[in-house]
């Protein structure tokens, strides 16, 4: 069994959104206030469009804030599969517009090739990152750690940043930070929305085995401190 983390429960994605985002900007404004800079993780999919467009018209110095995506899609910027291309439409607005964004993706045809230079492109990022934000799939995944994926235990235990992956059975070949990366931060929050996420959560606190749902691999530690956000 792993020991539940802080699980905080909203009667709706709303109220969810609202608290977080305001958590997340007095975070980032007191890491400035300490540190002169801080670092923003943010994952992608469907369930943080509206926590972004709340979280960019936070009062932050933004320009002295570091953002990066916890996996990507190799696809196009102009793809709809594309996280960077959510970030850049939803969060890197408003007041957030002056945020320094790195993408994952680059020019290169593969993750595989293409690793090398994103985990250059981010060794400027102030670490540890002061917020990670992660999402989780049915399948028990966060970052891009796929169970089904042959590069899953790499991902879980490599000490680069960065690790390419091919889902099998989720589409488009995809680059992740480590497992190692995601656990070298101050705080972490899983941000989950609705009834069938509460039972795949509920799941992965029953056993360690986190090559089998790879979220085990954060609520399973006791480094980070991960809070756990849910709304029906
Ligand atoms: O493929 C991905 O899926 C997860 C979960 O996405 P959601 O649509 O269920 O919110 C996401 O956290 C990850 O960043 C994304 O690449």
């Amino acid at each position: 069994m792993i020991k539940e983390s802080v699980f905080k429960s909203f009667d709706n994605k709303e109220a969810l959104e609202a608290q977080l985002a305001e958590r997340i900007a007095k975070q980032l404004q007191e890491a400035v206030d300490i540190r002169g800079k801080a670092s923003l993780v943010v994952s992608g999919g469907s369930t943080p469009l509206k926590l972004f467009q709340l979280l960019s018209h936070k009062s932050v110095e933004w320009s002295d804030v570091y953002i990066t995506l916890a996996d990507e899609r190799w696809v196009g910027g102009e793809s709809d599969d594309s996280n960077e291309k959510l970030v850049r439409a939803h969060l890197l607005q408003n007041r957030a517009a002056s945020a320094k964004f790195q993408g994952l993706k680059n020019m290169f045809s593969t993750p595989e090739e293409g690793c090398e230079m994103t985990m250059e492109q981010l060794a400027h990022f102030p670490r540890p990152f002061d917020v990670v934000v992660l999402g989780m799939g049915n399948d028990g995944h966060t970052c891009s750690w796929f169970p089904c994926s042959k590069e899953i235990e790499l991902a879980l235990s490599t000490d680069k940043l960065c690790v390419a992956v091919n889902p099998g059975a989720a589409p488009n070949p995809r680059i992740s930070l480590s497992k190692t990366a995601i656990l070298a931060s101050r705080q972490i929050y899983l941000h989950i929305v609705g009834e069938q996420k509460l039972a795949v959560y509920r799941q992965a606190l029953e056993n360690e085995d986190a090559n089998s749902m790879p979220i085990r691999a954060v609520l399973g530690q006791h480094k980070t401190p991960v809070d756990v956000y849910w709304s029906a």
